[in-house]
């Protein structure tokens, strides 16, 4: 990422218009390494030209696959077959992704090659130990920072042994990680998960001819098992838009007054649309228009209204629905009427940013009363209306927190400026464009 980029989001009237957001991020990712070790051409429509996945398609390339662009957009991906990466001649470099990074790192893992991964400054201090401890288990070699930290060398493992790994924490890389590992590996790997995360992997697995199935267990946890070495097959792939970028006009429409935005063809797989449940419960009003199936993934139109919001209590267990979303959420809930509680955000510490520190720190900064609980919860006192603002927030190198303080700058009494905008380029190229398109006022500044 080459220079700051300050933007400024003044308040603005109504949002109005239909958009279509960009692609959906993890589907991205996944189909474009799904594609590479596919025999035959994937074909990938919608994919997210977004930073973090074209690390993940520059990667691909080192490693034996192509993966190109054509003129009208579409993506093909010509795939070497399973089992036969290359190893890569350069340094893998993942950018600001942890997705990239975390996939990536089960997938060659799984490879008899030795590969070297690093990052950006925000992803080389994201903890890897959570895949990489699995990962070993099954027969990889790890060699990286303390703390397990990138720049770190995978040694993959030359004959890999399935293992059944319950999840110690709520994530869908971890999981994802291992799944793809697991794909290369002789036997059935098997992933326990408590708390159901993001399934995009399992679903896209099936749509490339593997076998993947899933088991309720007595304690209700489930099991994902994924049965090793098929032949999987290149694919049509359609990527919906991304309930998680579709958030931010999202929320900003229900903020201001006389707004009514109509967002097409966003994702609504059950385990990403957290976000929505709770900005209904907050009183939003969000039509789901001409629901349907795009090549297995759920998609909707979402008509969004002005409305009232009210604060509202988001249970922990809704956290790996919603995970990405807390910090517009919070923009959202510095605008309602009343406390809104958002409980069991310990994984958003480690995100591209603390970003429950970050959240905090910035609502604190544009005159909004919050608190951040020793159990990592976070209580927002609403204001009820329009939230001071005229403050400048810092972003530490994440997109989210950069968009979340624009939509807060589009209903705050006075400008809200964010230090550095570039990073939105890694999950919504064109943000800034598409935003003032609906009727919003971000300058850079
Ligand atoms: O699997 C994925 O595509 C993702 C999983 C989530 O991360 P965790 O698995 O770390 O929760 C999410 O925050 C990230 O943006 C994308
Ligand atoms: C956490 C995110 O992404 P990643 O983990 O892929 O960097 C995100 O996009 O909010």
């Amino acid at each position: 990422m080459s220079q700051a980029k300050p933007l400024r989001s003044s308040s603005t009237g109504a949002l109005k218009g239909t958009i279509r957001v960009p692609g959906d991020k993890s589907i991205s990712h996944r189909s474009l390494m799904l594609g590479a070790v596919a025999v035959g051409e994937t074909v990938i429509h919608g994919l997210l030209e977004g930073e973090d996945v074209l690390h993940t398609a520059a990667a691909m390339r080192l490693l034996g696959a192509q993966a190109e662009r054509d003129a009208d957009g579409v993506w093909r991906v010509r795939g070497v077959g399973l089992g036969a990466l290359a190893e890569p001649a350069q340094v893998l470099d993942m950018g600001n992704s942890g997705t990239a990074a975390r996939l990536l790192m089960g997938l060659v893992a799984a490879h008899p090659i030795t590969c070297v991964f690093t990052g950006d400054a925000s992803l080389n201090k994201r903890p890897m130990a959570r895949v990489t401890t699995p990962l070993a288990q099954m027969g990889a070699r790890f060699v990286g920072r303390s703390g397990g930290r990138l720049p770190l060398t995978v040694v993959g493992g030359e004959s890999m042994i399935p293992i059944t790994y319950r999840l110690p924490v709520a994530s869908a890389q971890v999981k994802s990680a291992i799944i793809l590992a697991g794909l290369n590996t002789p036997g059935a790997t098997t992933v326990i998960e408590t708390e159901p995360t993001r399934d995009h992997t399992e679903l896209m697995l099936r749509h490339f001819g593997a076998t993947v199935t899933t088991e309720r267990l007595e304690d209700g946890a489930l099991a994902v098992t994924v049965v090793g070495q098929p032949e999987l097959t290149g694919r049509t792939i359609h990527v919906p838009s991304d309930p998680s970028s579709a958030a931010f006009p999202a929320v900003a429409a229900l903020l201001r007054p006389g707004s009514e935005v109509l967002l097409n063809d966003v994702g609504m797989n059950p385990r990403r649309t957290g976000l929505f449940d709770t900005l209904v419960e907050m009183g939003g009003d969000i039509a789901f228009e001409n629901r349907r199936d795009q090549a297995g993934e759920p998609v909707a139109d979402l008509r969004i209204r002005h409305s009232r919001l009210k604060g509202v209590v988001v249970p922990a267990d809704r956290a790996p629905s919603m995970i990405d979303e807390y910090p517009v959420l919070a923009a959202a809930a510095a605008c309602a009427e009343g406390t809104t509680v958002m409980l069991g955000l310990k994984e958003l510490r480690v995100k591209e940013s603390d970003r429950l520190a970050m959240v905090a720190e910035g609502l604190t900064r544009c005159g909004v009363s919050v608190e951040v609980g020793a159990d990592d919860s976070l209580i927002v006192h609403g204001t009820g209306s329009a939230p001071k603002g005229g403050a400048t927030v810092a972003t530490a190198m994440d997109h989210r927190i950069a968009m979340s303080f624009l939509v807060l700058g589009t209903a705050s009494a006075e400008p809200v400026q964010v230090d550095d905008g570039a990073f939105i380029e890694t999950s919504f190229p064109g943000f800034v464009a598409l935003m003032n398109g609906l009727g919003a006022t971000i300058d850079e500044v």
